[in-house]
């Protein structure tokens, strides 16, 4: 069993090192880190990839946490229902099962650090004290991934769409590119487009062969509607500057002669490489979002009309992104009693209609349904997240 190897895999990892970080991928560590990529013992029929035809029964944890190679987690669904408890019970199931696990919280109100008990702010990798194998935690200021954006778009000292076409020796055809909606685009940059970025980051760092080691990968995402028009966001940007660029290289080498006389190349050339960059980054985001040997998207809900609704709209549009779900976790569902108050009585029918909504929602039906009780106390730090983290992930 990959839990009793735990302790072993733990010693070994503390008794490794690992060489200096490459410089191109690096992200600020609060500590060095001082492991290496460990071997989980797991079976070769373990390792193969669940098959399309996997019954509900067989997505216990055991098959979550069966494949050495790196997988993705998502956590998302409607605000305060429990995404970042459930992400960082999972993630910490995840280091106590052998898996070094890296958290990570793309919500711009990050409550990682509420939820560890511990200081997680600063946007570096932090290390999580208290798991059998490495867990890490890391905090994405979305504040600071949209600066870069920012750069893009006021390269000339000014904003918006006029003096970014003008930065891009487009200037003339800023009318005629009314309808890509480059207002939108430019001027404030999209919702979802900081979480979008925070999330490239975290996949192009994780490329690196420092972070090799982990295994695990668990996203606290932000609340659905942020979810949903990251998803969308790929499509949108690749036509958009797919279309910039394509007018930009066609009207190039007509203007290129007078702009050097300005000395404007190489800002038209930097914005330009800046927005193709962009593009490919929001490309690859897109890809691991629907890479279904790698990445599941978990919705996380709570046993009321409005958040079961909210869940049923986002399996929907997750779907139409080809984006991987099989679970769907019910968090904060009152625990059997034998002695109800009144209130309680009522709370206990009002979520039993919500839980019976979900078995006859075409959206939702087909989903592995996972309970997580409602706990009479708030879930803070490491011992409380595993009590949490035992419960639902089974
Ligand atoms: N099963 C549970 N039992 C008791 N309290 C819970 C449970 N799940 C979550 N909570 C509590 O509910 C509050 C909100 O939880 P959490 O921060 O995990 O939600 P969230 O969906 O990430 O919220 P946000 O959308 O604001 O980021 C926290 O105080 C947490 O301790």
């Amino acid at each position: 069993m990959l839990a009793t190897a735990s302790p072993h895999l733990h010693a070994a990892a503390h008794r490794l090192s690992l060489a200096a970080p490459a410089r191109s991928a690096r992200l600020p560590l609060r500590r060095p880190l001082r492991y290496a990529p460990l071997r989980l013992r797991a079976s070769a029929a373990a390792e193969a990839a669940p098959s399309a035809k996997e019954g509900a029964e067989e997505l216990g944890f055991e098959e979550m946490a069966a494949r050495t190679t790196r997988r993705y987690y998502m956590l998302g669904g409607k605000g305060g229902v429990g995404k970042t408890s459930c992400a960082a019970s999972l993630a910490v199931r995840f280091a106590n099962s052998g898996h070094p696990t890296l958290v990570v919280s793309t919500d711009p109100a990050h409550s990682l650090s509420d939820s560890f008990a511990q200081d997680l702010t600063g946007g570096a990798l932090a290390p999580v004290e208290g798991t059998d194998s490495p867990l890490f935690a890391l905090e994405i200021n979305p504040e600071k991934s949209r600066e870069e954006f920012r750069t893009i778009n006021q390269k000339n000292g000014g904003t918006g769409v006029k003096d970014f076409m003008d930065g891009m020796g487009l200037g003339i055809l800023a009318d005629q590119l009314g309808e890509l909606k480059l207002g939108e685009l430019l001027d404030t940059p999209p919702p979802g487009l900081d979480e979008a970025i925070a999330i490239s980051k975290v996949i192009q760092f994780l490329e690196a062969p420092e972070y090799s080691m982990f295994s695990r990968i668990v996203f606290d995402t932000a609340p659905t509607g942020h979810t949903l028009r990251l998803l969308s966001l790929p499509d949108f940007l690749d036509a958009s500057i797919g279309k910039i660029l394509k007018l930009r290289s066609k009207i190039a080498s007509a203007t290129s002669a007078i702009k050097s006389v300005f000395g404007q190349e190489v800002q038209q050339q930097d914005a330009a490489n800046k927005l193709e960059q962009l593009r490919e980054r929001m490309v690859k985001v897109r890809e691991l979002f629907r890479d279904t040997e790698s990445t599941e998207f978990i919705i996380v809900t709570i046993p009321t009309v409005m958040a079961i609704s909210e869940s049923a709209r986002l399996h929907s549009s997750l779907q139409k992104e080809s984006v991987p779900v099989r679970r769907l976790i019910v968090n904060q569902v009152l625990p059997p009693s034998s002695s109800d108050c009144k209130f309680c009585a009522i709370k206990r029918k009002d979520q039993t209609r919500a839980l019976d909504m979900i078995k006859s929602d075409p959206e939702l039906m087909g989903l592995n349904i996972m309970q997580a009780p409602l706990v009479d106390m708030e879930i803070r730090g490491v011992p409380a997240l595993k009590f949490l983290g035992d419960i639902v992930w089974k």
